[in-house]
């Protein structure tokens, strides 16, 4: 297999026209386009100015409305650090990529963070399609965020793929005095979807790094699976992690 080298880690774009729908972004992404799974399988080399080899790229989006902390839950993935202080809510979209090791395969992750802002919703919409994983996020401090996930899971029905990697993250787990949402009513909700669920704290950094492993992994599996592997069971592995760390019920 042939490895590729990941663009600079940190980019931003403030229009739709910058998608990387083609598999190839103004910053050099260097991603051979989309087949029609979906999912990005270079085929040859190409060269761009970081270090970090890989072998396939993906698209992962983090929706869910504004405060949630879809740009902490970057941020604590990326960088291994917390946002504290005032809250500054993302304006269009920005992406980040992370390269990761999964089953001695580097898988590149493009994760686009998305302005939950009603007035971008626009912009949002037109970046759906190239996503081939979603993390949609509620906030269990805010019961209106947990309420509109319904509305989210319509709209992603309505713009993204069909095949797309859907997972749904109830975020600030941390938070246990202020909690609105139970778990049970996160697990519920994301049964009666058919998605992986789990919560997570960008705060602490509570299965934030499970949760981006898990998405890879799915999508990994779905590309490079061997005729007789079995298909790969995204919660189940999850709930596996989580018991076997024990660390992560909140
Ligand atoms: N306690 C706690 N606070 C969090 C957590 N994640 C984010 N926050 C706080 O929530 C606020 C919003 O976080 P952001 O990550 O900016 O939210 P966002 O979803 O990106 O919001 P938009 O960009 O407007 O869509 C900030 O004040 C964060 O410090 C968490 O896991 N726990
Ligand atoms: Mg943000």
């Amino acid at each position: 297999m042939s490895r590729k080298k990941a663009v600079k880690s940190k980019g931003s774009s403030k229009s739709p026209k910058a998608s990387p729908s083609s598999g190839r972004t103004g910053k050099g992404l260097a991603a051979a386009a989309a087949p029609s799974s979906g999912l990005v399988y270079p085929s040859r080399p190409s060269i761009s100015n970081s270090g970090e080899f890989y072998d396939i790229a993906f698209k992962v989006m983090l929706v869910g409305d504004s405060g949630v902390g879809k740009t902490c839950l970057l941020v604590r993935f990326k960088d291994g650090a917390f946002l504290a202080g005032s809250f500054i809510s993302t304006v269009g979209i920005d992406f980040r990529n992370k390269v990761m090791t999964i089953d001695a395969v580097k898988v590149k992750l493009q994760i686009w963070d998305t302005a939950g802002q009603e007035r971008f919703r626009s912009v949002t919409h037109a970046y759906y399609r190239d996503a081939h994983a979603l993390l949609l996020l509620y906030d269990v401090t805010n019961k209106a965020s947990f309420d509109n996930i319904r509305a989210w899971l319509t709209e992603i029905h309505e713009y993204a793929q069909q095949d797309v990697v859907v997972m749904l993250l109830g975020n600030k787990a941390d938070s246990t005095h202020d909690r609105l949402v139970k778990r049970e009513e996160g697990e519920k909700l994301a049964k009666e979807f058919g998605v992986p669920f789990m919560e997570t704290s960008a705060k602490s950094g509570l299965n934030v790094e499970l949760a981006f492993t898990a998405v890879a992994k799915e999508l990994k599996h779905r590309t490079m699976k061997e005729p007789d592997e079995p298909k790969f069971q995204l919660q189940e592995y999850v709930d596996k992690e989580m018991r076997t760390v024990g660390c992560c019920r909140s």
